[in-house]
C-alpha cells in the first residue's frame, strides 16, 4: 500500500508492507554514503539488513529512551557525519521510534542545512505518528520539543512485521496517538478501539492513523490552524511527561490522560473502558502548581492564552482560546 503525501513543495510517498525492510532499494536510491541512526532498543538485525542495502552505510546507536533527544546526542551525530564526509548528495536514515525519528530528523535538517532524510519507523508510535508530517525535534531542560524544526523525510517505510519485538507497553503507548487521531477526526478509527481485540485491528488502525495525518498536515503544513488539532491532550500531556523528568511516563501514556481534561463526560464514559483494556493510566499525581509553571511553555501558548483543542463529540476536534488561568484551574480539579 502507498499513500502520497502532498504538499505544496516536499510532497513524499509512505510504503506500508510487510518485509519491506528487505526490499528499500526498490524505492529509494542508497548508492551513497548513508548514516543510519537507531538506538540500543532496536534489534540490531534490522540495521544490519538496511546496511546490507546500502553502497556505503554507517550505523550510529543511540541509547534508547526520551534522554538522546538532546543537545549532546544531536551534536554527537552531526560530528559523526562530518568525521565521515557526509556530503548534501548523502542521507540519514532513522530506524526506530520517535525518539530516534525526532532526533535524526533534526540532524538532517540542520547538517549542511539540510541532507536527505528517511523513515523507517519502528514503534506503533512512530508508524502511526512521529514518522510523518516533518515535526522533527530535541528537548532541552526537559521542555519538550522546544529546539526544532518542519523538516519533511524523502520517503516512509512502514514495515509492521517489525513491531513483532515491541514490548507490549510500547505497542499500547503508541496506539493512543491512533485514538487520538479518531477522537479528533475519524469516528470510524476510533469504533476500532471499542471491539474486542484491538491488536487484531492494528493494519487498519495504522493506516487510519496515517490517512488522518496525512488530510491534516496536508491541509496545514506548519500548524498555523488546523493542525493544532494533532496536538490533543498534548498540553497537559506534554506538561506531566516533563514534570516526571521525561523518564517515568512515555508520551503516549502523558497524552491520553491529558486528553481526559478536554473531552465532554459523554465522550469520556466510552474514552475511559478502552483506556483499561490498552493498560492506561487516566491519572497519576503531581504538583499542578509545577505542572502548570511548564505548561506556560507550551508552543501553543502566548501570553496570558492557549488555544486548547476539545472533543465533544466523537470524531469532531474543535480549538479554543483558553486564558491560562482556565487551565490551571481545570488542573487543580
Ligand atoms: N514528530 C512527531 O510528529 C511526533 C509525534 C508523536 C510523538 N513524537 C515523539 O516520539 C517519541 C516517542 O516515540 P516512541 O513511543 O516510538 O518511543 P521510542 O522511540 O523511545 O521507542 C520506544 C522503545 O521501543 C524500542 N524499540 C523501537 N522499535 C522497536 C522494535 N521494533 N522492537 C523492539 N523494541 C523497539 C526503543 O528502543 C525504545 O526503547 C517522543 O519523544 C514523542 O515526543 C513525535
Ligand atoms: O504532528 C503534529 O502536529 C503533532 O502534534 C503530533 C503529536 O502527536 C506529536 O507529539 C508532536 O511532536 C507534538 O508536537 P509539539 O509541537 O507539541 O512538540
Ligand atoms: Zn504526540
Amino acid at each position: 500500500m502507498k499513500l502520497h503525501v502532498d504538499l505544496k513543495e516536499n510532497g513524499y510517498d509512505i510504503y506500508m508492507e510487510k518485509g519491506i525492510l528487505y526490499r528499500l532499494n526498490d524505492h529509494i536510491q542508497l548508492n551513497r554514503k548513508v548514516m543510519i541512526i537507531t538506538d540500543t532498543g532496536v534489534p540490531n538485525s534490522y540495521a544490519q539488513t538496511v546496511k546490507e542495502q546500502c553502497k556505503e552505510g554507517y550505523v550510529h546507536v543511540v541509547e534508547a529512551g526520551e534522554s538522546s533527544k538532546s543537545m549532546e546526542v544531536f551534536q554527537q551525530l552531526c560530528e559523526d557525519l562530518l568525521e565521515h564526509n557526509f556530503s548534501r548528495k548523502d542521507c540519514v536514515i532513522a530506524l526506530g521510534g520517535g525518539v530516534v525519528g525526532d532526533l535524526s530528523g533534526f540532524v538532517a535538517a540542520s547538517y549542511m542545512r539540510g541532507i536527505d532524510f528517511i523513515q523507517i519507523p519502528t514503534t506503533t508510535l512512530s508508524q502511526i505518528d512521529s514518522s510523518i508530517g516533518g515535526k522533527v525535534a530535541i528537548n532541552l531542560d526537559d521542555v519538550k520539543n522546544i529546539v526544532g524544526a518542519f523538516y519533511q523525510p524523502k520517503a516512509v517505510f512502514i514495515d509492521t512485521d517489525t513491531l513483532l519485538t515491541l514490548p507490549k507497553r510500547h505497542f499500547y503507548n503508541g496506539l493512543v496517538e491512533a485514538l487520538k487521531a479518531g477522537l479528533i477526526y475519524d469516528e470510524k478509527l476510533f469504533a476500532l478501539f471499542e471491539e474486542e481485540d484491538i491488536p487484531a485491528h492494528l493494519e487498519e488502525i495504522i493506516y487510519r492513523a496515517l490517512c488522518v495525518k496525512k488530510a491534516v498536515v496536508e491541509t496545514d503544513e506548519k500548524e498555523l490552524g488546523l493542525r493544532k488539532i494533532l496536538n490533543f491532550g498534548h498540553t497537559i500531556g506534554h506538561a506531566i511527561e516533563s514534570y516526571y523528568h521525561l523518564s517515568q511516563y512515555l508520551h503516549g501514556e502523558c497524552v491520553a490522560m491529558g486528553m481526559l481534561y478536554f473531552m465532554s463526560e459523554d465522550v469520556q464514559k466510552r474514552v475511559l473502558p478502552i483506556y483499561k483494556r490498552m493498560h492506561l493510566q487516566s491519572d497519576v499525581p503531581y504538583d499542578s502548581d509545577e505542572v502548570f509553571e511548564i505548561l506556560c511553555k507550551d508552543k501553543k501558548a502566548s501570553g496570558d492564552h492557549v488555544t486548547v483543542v476539545k472533543v465533544n463529540t466523537i470524531g469532531k476536534a474543535e480549538l479554543e482560546e483558553w486564558k491560562l488561568s482556565d487551565v490551571r484551574h481545570i488542573l487543580k480539579g
